[in-house]
Order: C-alpha cells, then sequence, then structure tokens
C-alpha cells in the first residue's frame, strides 16, 4: 500500500499541484499545470477547528454558519446550526462533552480557542487511530506530524506557557496519557500553522488547522488567497498561473510598512524578502508619511538627522520637527480617550473623538498614511452602527483610493469596500454610483470568493436590481 505521503502527492497531482523543497522555505505548494484567476487550487477542511471568543454560541462549532443555533444541552458548551452539523461532529464532540462536563466551572474558564483546538485535535488523531472516523490522504494525522514548528527557536518564556498549556490539556483529557512535551511542540505548530477563520467579509469567526494549505508558503505579494465558505478554506488564483509557478498567500496584514510586517511575521520564524520586502523604502515613507506644508503638494516628507525637521522629497520644503511631534502627541492622546469610550460601547461619543482625530491628522499626514486609514476605517464602522449612512459613505468612499494604492487589484479588502460603498449608495439612492460600485465589487469579489459563494451570488443578485433601476430610470420620461 502505498505511503500516506505518496497518497497526498497522487492526491495533490490530480488537481495540478505538487510539494516542492524550495530554497530557504523549506517546503512549499507548486502549480503543474496553469491556473486562471478565481480557479479554486485547493480547498480543505479543517483537521480541527474551534470558534473564538466572540464566536462561542454565534457561530455553528461544526460549519461556522451563524444564526438560530442550538446550544449543547450537557457541555453548555458546543453550538450547532441543526442536526446535520451535531450529528457530523457527535463522535468527537461525544469525547469531548464528556471531558468538559466532568471539569469544574473554574476549569472550563480555562478553555481558551488555543486549548479547545487541541483538545479536538488529540481526540481527532485517536478517534482516526481506533478508526472510529475515516481518514484520507489529506485528512489524517500524519499532515500535522510533519508541519513546521521552529521549536529550537520558540524564547524560553513562551516554552514555558507552551508547557502550562499542555499541562491543563492533560488535566481536560485525563483519560488519555498524553506526551507533555509532543504537546508542547504541537501547539508551537500552532503558532506557525494556524489559520484564522473568517466569514466572507473577514470577520474573524475561529481557529483552524488545515495541514495541506498550510504547506502554501507566505509573500506580502501573494498570487492566491485564502478565503472560507463556512468552515471549508478555499485557495483561489489571484493571476494566471503557470506551470512550475509556486504558490503564495498572505499570513498577515499586508496594508503596512516593510518594518511592521516584518515584526507582524516574527512568529512565524523567518524574514520575507518578496518584492515588497526588497524594493527601496520610497513606498514605507508614503505609508507612515507626514504631508507637504503645502496643501497643493502631494509629496512625502522624509526626516532630517534627528528629526529637527521633515523635508518635502517633491517642492524642498521643510516641516519644523517639533510642530510634528506636537500634533502627533495631541492625536496620541485623544486616540486612547477615543478607544476607552469605544471599549465601554460610546460609539457616538467616541465617533466625535475620531472625527477631531481625523482633521488633525489630515493636518499631519499624506493622504495614503496607513495611520489615517486606520481612523477613517472607524469611523465608517461606528457611523454604520449608528446608522449614519451618509457619513459612512463619505469615510467609506475616502479610504477606496487607499485600498487601491495599498492591495493588489484583485485583494478582498477592494472587492468589500466598492461592496459597501454600493450598498451605502444604494441605500441613499445614488443608483448610478451604487451600480458602478456593486460592479468593481462583483469584478474582484468573483475572483477571490468565487462566483458560486452564497456571498458573491447574493452581490450579483443586488447588481441586477440596481441595473434594472438605472435603465428605468433612463427610459422613463423625465418628469415635468
Ligand atoms: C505555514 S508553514 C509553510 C510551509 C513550510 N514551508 C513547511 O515546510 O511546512 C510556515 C513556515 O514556512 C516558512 N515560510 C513561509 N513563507 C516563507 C517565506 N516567504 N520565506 C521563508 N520562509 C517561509 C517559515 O518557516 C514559516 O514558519
Amino acid at each position: 500500500m502505498a505511503s500516506w505521503a505518496e497518497q497526498l502527492e497522487r492526491e495533490l497531482s490530480g488537481r495540478g499541484l505538487a510539494i516542492a523543497f524550495v530554497p530557504g522555505k523549506g517546503r512549499g505548494l507548486v502549480a503543474t499545470r496553469s491556473f486562471f484567476p478565481g480557479e479554486v487550487l485547493i480547498c480543505q477542511e479543517p483537521y480541527a477547528s474551534a470558534p473564538n471568543k466572540v464566536s462561542v454560541g454565534s457561530t455553528c462549532d461544526h460549519c461556522f454558519a451563524s444564526g438560530k443555533l442550538r446550544k449543547c444541552s450537557v457541555c453548555r458548551l458546543a453550538w450547532y446550526c441543526g442536526s446535520v452539523c451535531q450529528k457530523a461532529e457527535w463522535k468527537l464532540h461525544q469525547l469531548e462533552c464528556q471531558a468538559i462536563s466532568a471539569l469544574t466551572e473554574d476549569r472550563k474558564k480555562m478553555l481558551t480557542p488555543t486549548i479547545r483546538l487541541m483538545v479536538r485535535l488529540i481526540l481527532r488523531r485517536k478517534l482516526q487511530i481506533e478508526k472510529a472516523i475515516p481518514s484520507s490522504a489529506t485528512d489524517n494525522y500524519n499532515l500535522v506530524d510533519v508541519l513546521e514548528s521552529h521549536i529550537s527557536k520558540v524564547d524560553g518564556k513562551q516554552l514555558v506557557l507552551y508547557a502550562q498549556m499542555a499541562n491543563l490539556v492533560q488535566l481536560v483529557l485525563p483519560s488519555i496519557q498524553l506526551d507533555l512535551k509532543e504537546i508542547a511542540h504541537t501547539f508551537s505548530k500552532f503558532a506557525c500553522n494556524a489559520h484564522t477563520i473568517c466569514d466572507p467579509e473577514l470577520r474573524p469567526l475561529g481557529t483552524g488547522l488545515f495541514p495541506v494549505i498550510s504547506i502554501i508558503n507566505h509573500s506580502c505579494v501573494p498570487n492566491a488567497v485564502l478565503l472560507f465558505e463556512g468552515h471549508t478554506a478555499y485557495v483561489r488564483a489571484l493571476e494566471p498561473l503557470s506551470n512550475n509557478t509556486e504558490i503564495s498567500i498572505s499570513y498577515i496584514e499586508t496594508a503596512a510598512t516593510t518594518i511592521k510586517r516584518q515584526n507582524d511575521l516574527k512568529q512565524y520564524f523567518f524574514s520575507c524578502s518578496c518584492p515588497c520586502c526588497i524594493k527601496d523604502s520610497e513606498e514605507d515613507a508614503l505609508l507612515e508619511g507626514y504631508r507637504c506644508k503645502d496643501t497643493k503638494c502631494d509629496g512625502i516628507l522624509l526626516p532630517d538627522s534627528g528629526k529637527k525637521a521633515y523635508t518635502c522629497q517633491k517642492c524642498g520644503i521643510c516641516r519644523d520637527g517639533e510642530e510634528v511631534k506636537k500634533v502627533s502627541s495631541q492625536i496620541l492622546l485623544l486616540s486612547d480617550k477615543a478607544s476607552s469610550l469605544l471599549s465601554s460601547g460610546n460609539n457616538s461619543d467616541a465617533g466625535s473623538v475620531y472625527k477631531v482625530i481625523e482633521q488633525l491628522e489630515q493636518k499631519l499626514y499624506h493622504s495614503f498614511s496607513i495611520p489615517l486609514l486606520h481612523t477613517r476605517e472607524k469611523l465608517l464602522k461606528i457611523c454604520m452602527d449608528l446608522q449614519d449612512w451618509q457619513t459612512s459613505l463619505m469615510y467609506c468612499r475616502l479610504t477606496i483610493p487607499v485600498y487601491e494604492r495599498v492591495y493588489p487589484p484583485f485583494h478582498p479588502m477592494i472587492g468589500l469596500q466598492f461592496y459597501t460603498c454600493g450598498k451605502l449608495e444604494w441605500l441613499l439612492e445614488y443608483t448610478e454610483d451604487a451600480l458602478k460600485s456593486l460592479t468593481r465589487a462583483a469584478d474582484v469579489l468573483q475572483i477571490t470568493h468565487g462566483t458560486k459563494s452564497q456571498f458573491v451570488k447574493e452581490l450579483f443578485g443586488k447588481l441586477e436590481e440596481a441595473r434594472a433601476e438605472v435603465s428605468f430610470k433612463l427610459s422613463s420620461p423625465p418628469s415635468s
């Protein structure tokens, strides 16, 4: 019988994929035929998954769907959207349920999503070993066994934490004799291999381990994107891929300076050398850059030594370092106030403070700067929550040119922002604008999310409605 590795190789080859050793990166996934933009390269259900804290009770433990859910009456921790999911999880949850129910209330509180992910992983492996549930070429523990862990590079403090977490897992599963060192090692694998399961609008729902998808390496300018339908992970091509191309996805938020991106990648123990990370720092200066004193100039400022002054790289005008420092500290002070208002649920007052911050940031930063973008994103969310559609639309429109600058053309964030813009325009009866925005959204999202997803089908429906409305308006005689 073929080994699990040969079976996996065969399975991948049938899909036009192969595992290759990529210098400096370890294993990687490579295309062995061409793929078109939007084509699914690979899809996989999680080997193990767990909802995050916010999603418990609002997301089905099995399929990650939201809606009306029913709680497991025994452990009172697991939630399911219906009997199909409850049945699909039953053999695993039965063991999990017994373990959780035996815990004291204090211990139950220690069941973080990561601990639960580990418990479910161990139980799944046990059930597969006992052949109580099936395994396959892409669904077996051997794939988890060979995942990169970087355990030798993990610092002492983190190792202690992993050891404590392993002890806790043993307390949850007292009937299974665990190798605590191996469990700590597996926690380290989670850190560089687990993926955040998101809904179609990229809101995080939980964490999952998808061991075949984990073979895909990172790039800040990826040629593929990982998204989810329910709990199933889909990797789609973002551009035409030819034979022998290494497939890459992004592990992090890429709308950030190189320093920030490299910092976010630290948990994966590598330094990215993608084209975006090795090019000169002009783009970085723009992303975190201050604006020129001349409001008509769109130049970027670079600091002189000692940051006593900042000089515009376009017109040469200088901005005083002290003035920049003063505005920056005003913003910092207000940001603390705004975020504490926001976390106490006072959206209206938080919105007022963020509006002041946005005004100050407009004076300080270049219009493409990331801090200004983030403030406008917060204001968009707050105004949407307050149902202030007109102001929401204003902030949404302001973010789009920045998104188009900082993300590649087929990035889900661009599609989603056009979608939000289109829905707001539709609501405010700017029908022609809505049609344009929804069309732009559909162009991007049918590549990133696929034409068959419910989310894109709904978008197509709205687009049809907007098209019909615009052509009706054009064909109706103007009222006298
Ligand atoms: C999710 S795994 C990807 C598969 C991995 N290469 C393997 O051999 O199993 C993440 C790990 O792959 C490596 N990696 C991913 N992207 C990389 C890149 N762009 N450059 C160097 N190493 C990378 C790092 O070791 C990282 O911790």
